[in-house]
């Protein structure tokens, strides 16, 4: 029987090689393909049937990336995912239109059990993920609405052409019954019968290896992680270990006593690791952006932090290389790059229209250079974190080295958020966070509204957003319970929105109540980026209410006390979450330094001189979504709050913050 094929035409989504792994995962083979790709292409693979990924452009607007309509005369099934529904609703003669509300995270849709794509489903109402600014505005002729949320079309279909299109991610984790929709399309739609079956990674890792390796040397760039660790064992079992040269390097933004303990495990592994310490090469290290950037430790925005660590990196790679007689071009640099790291970068390995969400330092252009020159190995380059620990166990590692958390190779450095003005903009955020909060959002409101017709403009704005009289309500509900006050951050952080990178507003959320409402909370983490649509990120603030907008911040750059302050913090929210043991209950927990300096008297103007702590427990499998862990749900309240009652207590430490935001539209980190 010949291999069934499904070709996937990606227009840059972050979630392009969760589709391939899902379809794999349900035994069909896949081909990613740039959503560029001819039709005759397509047609001479023998594909039974295509899948257009979602991405980070308009359908409406000139940069869109081109694509040949002919894929739709083809006469097979294709399935559009978010912008490949706007562009098969374009493409069929609808309208497609960005809308004045952005939904970036789990929303609740209703679909229509009647369409052959969702006939499998155990209930309508369904639990997906949605991360747009455009919807469809006009249904295209010859298709019908199959599924609706808050007043947008969800999902549209044309039975007669077998063409579906979701505007939601079947892919992704937070997409309940996701993958149930795809073996619909694949099984029953497409007719495929399901014989591919995963080939043996772990084979395929070692035969990569001894491929490209051959006799040669290859230096092991270990960090401790799950990642690096599986990469050298599976150079230890593809080659002689005297070609096996593992580097751990301590680049001066480690956790505390990290590198010693990583030494520590690898060993027990079976790996041998030379340490090198580089943290004054990492601090005084620039790089060539479009100038010479500021030394490491001196700079403020985190693209040029990360490419800085990144190429400095490579920079010790070199000198070690040469230590051992070798030059980069007679041996091999091996890293633990993941499929994430890649998509993230943009990487035109992993697509030719993905929006560069973050640098990750282990694909910077120097990185990139070196690869272009065949010396970089990443054979688990296709993997995501949940499959490499798959890989790992059946190498035999142990389980406290698997599950261990996720620490970025940047480490602290993208942990500090660092600034040397306030970044305030946004009054207008803050107008409708005052409208939706501190006004207590009530319909009731409007008729006594003392502020006339500002207050009732901006209600309609929110009406605007929030359609459905059953979201009305809920926002009442919880704007009733809970007394919040809002305020804007004057810092920002990166986040990911509609599959493009964002760089912009944190809230703070605060009360004068003594317990935290959480359920309140997260509700309105998921409400405000849909009104706010450049806020990405949202927080709890511990504490009393925070009623003043902070003007200014604590001047802040990754100085030796900067980074010593915030290891002790890290140190003892790890350590409380050791001691209560709910380590494994979440995927990782980033703690960030924020340079802001909260309770001042706004009278007397004092200097900010104090910084404050955010927390960010968070939950997922494969790091390309997930959800902030919520206190007395995933995490017991007791530990959080004893997180932030000890953190508090460290010198220097104004206020300690809880991150209360999904990813989308936020990121697993802060920078
Ligand atoms: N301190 C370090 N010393 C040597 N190599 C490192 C270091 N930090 C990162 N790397 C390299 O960069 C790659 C990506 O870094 P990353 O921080 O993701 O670590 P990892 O090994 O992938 O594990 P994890 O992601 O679970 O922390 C690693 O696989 C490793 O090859
Ligand atoms: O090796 C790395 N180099 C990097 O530059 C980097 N940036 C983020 N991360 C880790 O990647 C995962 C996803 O993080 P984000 O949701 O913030 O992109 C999380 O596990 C992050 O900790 C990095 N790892
Ligand atoms: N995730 C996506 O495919 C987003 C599509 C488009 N960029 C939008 O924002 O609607
Ligand atoms: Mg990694």
């Amino acid at each position: 029987m010949s291999t069934e094929v499904v070709v996937i035409l990606d227009a840059g989504s972050q979630y392009g090689k969760i589709i391939d792994r899902r379809v794999r995962e349900l035994n069909v083979f896949t081909q990613i393909l740039p959503l560029q790709t001819c039709a005759s292409v397509v047609k001479e693979i023998g594909c039974h049937c295509i899948i257009i990924s979602g991405g980070p452009s308009s359908v409406h607007n000139g940069e869109a990336p081109d694509f040949d309509p002919e894929i739709f005369n083809l006469g097979i099934p294709i399935l559009g995912i978010c912008y490949g529904m706007q562009l098969i609703n374009q493409t069929f003669g609808g309208t497609v239109e960005t809308k004045v509300f952005r939904e970036d995270g789990m929303f609740e849709t209703e679909l229509d059990r009647s369409c052959p794509i969702f006939k499998d489903l155990n209930q309508s109402r369904q639990s997906v993920l949605l991360t747009h600014g455009d919807s469809v505005h006009q249904v295209a002729k010859d298709f019908s609405i199959v599924g609706k949320s808050n007043g947008l079309v969800t999902a549209i279909a044309s039975n007669d052409k077998k063409i579906y299109g979701v505007q939601f991610h079947p892919e992704v984790d937070l997409t309940i019954n996701g993958k149930q929709i795809l073996k619909t399309f694949l099984y029953n739609i497409s007719g495929l019968k399901g014989n591919y079956t995963v080939t043996n990674r772990e084979a395929a890792c070692i035969h990569k290896i001894k491929t490209m390796v051959g006799k040669s040397k290859v230096l092991v760039l270990v960090s401790g992680g799950v990642d690096s660790t599986v990469l050298a064992t599976l150079c230890y079992k593809a080659l002689d270990p005297s070609q096996v040269v593992a580097i751990h390097v301590d680049n001066g933004f480690m956790r505390k006593n990290e590198s010693q303990e990583v030494l520590k495990a690898l060993k027990l592994v079976g790996v041998d690791v030379k340490l090198v310490c580089a943290a004054n090469n990492f601090y005084n290290s620039t790089t060539t952006l479009h100038v010479i950037s500021r030394v490491l430790s001196q700079t403020l925005f985190p693209e040029e932090k990360r490419k800085i660590i990144g190429d400095t990196f490579m920079k010790i790679v070199d000198y070690e290389a040469h230590a051992i007689g070798l030059t980069i071009d007679d041996c091999f640099l091996a890293q633990g790059t993941l499929r994430p790291d890649l998509i993230e970068s943009a990487s035109k390995l992993v697509s030719s229209n993905a929006d560069a969400i973050k640098t990750h330092h282990n694909d910077t252009e120097l990185v990139r250079a070196l690869r272009a020159r065949g010396r970089v190995l990443e054979p688990l380059q296709d993997f995501h974190k949940d499959e490499v620990r798959i890989l790992g166990r059946q190498l035999g590692l142990p389980e406290n080295t698997l599950m261990r958390h996720p620490f970025p190779g940047p480490g602290l450095a993208i942990r500090v958020i660092c600034a040397e003005e306030a970044f305030l903009l946004g009054y207008l955020i803050v107008i409708k966070l005052k409208n939706l909060i501190i006004y207590r959002y009530n319909n009731s409101m409007v008729s006594k509204s003392k502020s006339g017709h500002r207050f009732t403009v901006l209600l309609q704005k929110i009406h605007a957003v929030i359609t459905s009289e059953e979201e009305r309500e809920m926002l009442r509900k919880y704007t009733d319970r809970f007394q919040m006050k809002a305020v804007l951050l004057p810092i920002k952080s990166v986040g990911v929105q509609g599959d493009c990178r964002t760089y912009s507003y944190v809230v703070g959320l605060s009360s004068a109540e003594a317990k935290p409402d959480w359920e309140t909370l997260f509700f309105m983490a998921k409400t405000i980026p849909r009104i706010c649509h450049n806020v990405n990120r949202i927080t709890y603030i511990f504490g009393e209410a925070v009623n003043d907008q902070i003007q200014d911040v604590t001047p802040t750059i990754l100085s030796f006390n900067v980074l010593s302050t915030l290891r002790q913090c890290d140190n003892i929210a790890h350590s409380v979450l050791a001691q209560h043991n709910v380590v494994n209950k979440i995927s990782q927990m980033p703690v960030v330094l924020i340079p802001l300096h909260f309770d001042r008297d706004t009278l007397c103007r004092g200097p900010s001189c104090q910084r404050s702590v955010v927390l960010r427990p968070f939950i997922t499998n494969d790091f390309m979504t997930g959800l902030a862990a919520q206190p007395g749900k995933h995490i017991p309240e007791e530990v959080v709050l004893e997180m932030a009652k000890n953190i508090k207590s460290v010198p220097g430490i104004s206020r300690v913050l809880y991150d209360l935001t999904s990813k989308p539209p936020g990121t697993t980190e802060w920078e």
